[in-house]
């Protein structure tokens, strides 16, 4: 556990205080389901003194959230020492999956599982959440684009918006992951004006593993020798996987990347398409959209949005934007951040060559297009 988990203990021991079993606090759910799986029946430390953490997952009884569960609930996201108390979204002709899904944390015998609360009832699903994964849209089929979705799920996000506007604490941390995920935030911040819009952020993280993954292949070296890769824009296939900053470390030495592998061409053509066009492949593949890997993004995401990133690290993250590096502003867009105090900053002055210019452009006006395209939604 590091300090940084230290502190979000201390912030939540002032708003609730944990008195062994339900905490006081705890909504009277609608859910039979949440009736059924009480913390009577949970195994936890005797001597527990850090308050339960209320987090959402929407979408719960989908493919992304069956992986993402068990990672937040056996603690690989909010830190090994916080309890947690999981609020599943669903719809209601999905309540018998969740039923299975609840039943099975439950068999999990986690002892950071404090309790589940499961509903069809946004209400219910976001009050108090102090964080927020918003998975819960229809994905996309073979030979769709992302922004295809868009009729589709824009609206589940303005009503989830306005659900988090009016029951999820002040401070929530929102996590965007349904597609297309950039757009999607935006139009939930839109309609959550109490919250800060810094507080809502879109998933970039699987396209960040996933370059990073093609560099490390490339080079022959592990994963996490490879680190500072950028995606810049939209998570759609007019985004930009930037390896020009990124940096590899071996035996103690730093090199940058395109030093280590002398190969423009192939970081310019091949490595670019191929993380563009990754959520494509695997749909071909598993006639499904990625499931374990987002699921794995996303919990890399709020892990580092609550812990923070290791010095002269960054990471990437789609946030509202300020008009950095050229960047259309009120877009959520892409840029590197560093993480500090759960807040996070654009990395800035990094060098922007033409070929890279280029590519944020492009990426910059299909955000606009999309942003146009939903509020046409919305308001229709
Ligand atoms: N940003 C990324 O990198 C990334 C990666 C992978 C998938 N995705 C997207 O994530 C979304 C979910 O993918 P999946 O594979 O889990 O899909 P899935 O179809 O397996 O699950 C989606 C779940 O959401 C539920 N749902 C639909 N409307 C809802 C609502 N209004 N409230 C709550 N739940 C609702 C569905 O009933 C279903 O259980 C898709 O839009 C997909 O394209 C994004
Ligand atoms: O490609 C998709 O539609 C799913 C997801 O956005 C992905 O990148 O895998």
């Amino acid at each position: 556990m590091t300090s940084r988990f230290n502190k979000i203990e201390k912030q939540q021991l002032q708003v609730q205080t944990f008195q062994g079993g339900r905490p006081s606090s705890t909504p009277n759910c609608s859910s039979k389901v949440s009736e059924k799986y009480s913390c009577k029946a949970t195994v936890y430390p005797r001597k527990m003194t850090t308050a339960p953490l209320r987090v959402v997952v929407t979408g719960a009884a989908g493919q992304i959230a069956y992986s993402l569960l068990y990672m937040i609930a056996k603690g690989d996201v909010f830190g090994p020492n916080q309890p947690i108390i999981l609020h599943l979204l669903d719809i209601p002709p999905m309540m018998g999956v969740l039923e299975g899904v609840v039943m099975e944390l439950a068999d999990c015998a986690l002892p950071l599982l404090h309790d589940v609360i499961s509903t069809d009832e946004p209400s219910d699903a976001f009050r108090d959440v102090t964080a927020a994964f918003l998975v819960g849209a229809m994905p996309r089929k073979q030979g769709m684009e992302r922004k295809d979705l868009l009729s589709a799920n824009v609206k589940i996000f303005k009503v989830q918006g306005e659900a988090l506007n009016k029951y999820a604490k002040k401070d929530v941390k929102v996590l965007v992951v349904g597609n297309p995920a950039n757009t999607n935030a935006l139009i939930c911040a839109k309609y959550a004006p109490s919250i800060p819009k810094q507080n809502f952020t879109a998933m970039t993280r699987l396209d960040q593993n996933r370059a990073q993954a093609q560099i490390a292949e490339r080079l022959g070296i592990p994963v996490s020798q490879v680190s500072n890769i950028i995606i810049w824009g939209n998570h759609s296939s007019t985004q930009f996987p930037d390896a020009s900053h990124a940096v590899v470390e071996e035996h103690g030495q730093t090199t940058s990347v395109p030093e280590a592998l002398q190969d423009a061409a192939w970081l310019n053509s091949v490595f670019v398409e191929t993380v563009q066009k990754r959520g494509a492949a695997v749909i071909n593949a598993r006639k499904m959209s990625s499931a374990m890997s987002a699921a794995k993004a996303a919990a890399d995401h709020m892990k580092d949005w609550f812990s923070g990133t290791i010095a002269g690290k960054f990471v990437s993250m789609g946030v509202i934007s300020d008009g950095s590096y050229g960047a259309p502003k009120d877009v959520i867009f892409s840029f590197p951040v560093t993480i500090r105090g759960g807040k996070w900053q654009i990395v800035q002055d990094l060098e922007i060559s033409d070929f890279a210019r280029n590519l944020l452009d492009i990426t910059g006006k299909e955000l606009e297009e999309e942003r146009q395209e939903a509020l046409q939604i919305i308001e229709a």
